[in-house]
């Protein structure tokens, strides 16, 4: 078997691809997050949650890069990114979601699609590239519309879109990348359940073929959704395991609730 083919007969199995050993970071004299040890797995939904300031989206940053860690080590891949600027990190296929701002309101649907997928393609660099590069392209964006369930809003405005529906162009707009390592920062946040269980869906669906780290404060969802839960609190992880385990462990009820009883 070549490595190609080795590579695809496993690509649904589950293997560390993002680890964080020993990872901290001090703000002035304030330690944000110490001793985060975080094994983010292909083909697996890792949710990491905590209470408010416990340090979840310092740890994002610390892995996406926007901050350098005081201490530590991070591997994608088996190789080593603690030093590696951001944009580059982003390229060896590690892709945090952006916010709506992210979304250009006066584009349509398709086109917002179509200007991510130039991003890795270059071909926006490119315009004397054969129609035939453009006919891929939006082949692909058609694919992706089809992936997240948008292709009856291809041609509307972003800006028309639902708050919900925003959310999923988003999300297309970041798997254009095609990452092996999709970070999303509380993807179901003030959306109603309808597009919530749309969004689930997709992240389900998603998380087939690579592996998704998401920060969510809605419990129930990341009952349902994820294989593997990290709990922050302090900075400092307080639980891990499956869901079914990281709820029934009093330290967890106390630090969301204040109390151990169910
Ligand atoms: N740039 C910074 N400078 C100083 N302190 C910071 C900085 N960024 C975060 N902190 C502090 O680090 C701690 C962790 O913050 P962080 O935003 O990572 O928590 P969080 O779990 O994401 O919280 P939330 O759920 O409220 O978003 C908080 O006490 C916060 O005030």
């Amino acid at each position: 078997m070549t490595q190609v083919s080795v590579e695809r007969a496993v690509s649904s199995e589950p293997r560390v691809v993002l680890s964080a050993r020993g990872i901290r970071k001090d703000f002035g004299g304030f330690s944000a997050v110490r001793n985060v040890d975080l094994d983010v797995h292909h083909a697996r939904v890792h949710a990491l949650i905590g209470p408010n300031g416990a340090g979840k989206t310092t740890v994002f940053n610390l892995l996406t890069k926007f901050l350098q860690p005081t201490a530590g080590t991070i591997l994608l891949m088996g190789q080593d990114i603690t030093r590696t600027p951001p944009d580059k990190v982003a390229r060896l296929g590690l892709v945090r979601s952006f916010q709506i701002s992210a979304v250009f309101p006066h584009l349509s649907v398709l086109d917002n699609v179509r200007v991510a997928l130039q991003r890795p393609n270059n071909l926006a660099h490119q315009f004397w590239r054969p129609v035939s590069a453009l006919d891929t392209l939006n082949r692909r964006a058609d694919e992706l519309l089809g992936l997240v369930g948008l292709t009856k809003e291809r041609d509307r405005l972003a800006a028309d879109l639902s708050y919900g529906r925003k959310r999923v162009l988003e999300i297309a707009t970041t798997l254009a990348l095609d990452p092996k390592v999709l970070l999303l920062d509380e993807p179901l946040a003030g959306m109603g359940q309808e597009d919530i269980t749309v969004v689930a869906n997709l992240i389900r669906e998603v998380a087939k073929t690579r592996a998704v780290l998401m920060v969510e404060h809605n419990l129930s969802v990341v009952a349902d959704l994820c294989h593997f839960v990290t709990v922050l609190q302090r900075g400092e992880i307080l639980a891990e395991g499956d869901y079914e385990t990281v709820s029934r462990d009093p330290r967890v009820r106390i630090a969301y609730m204040g109390t151990e009883e169910a």
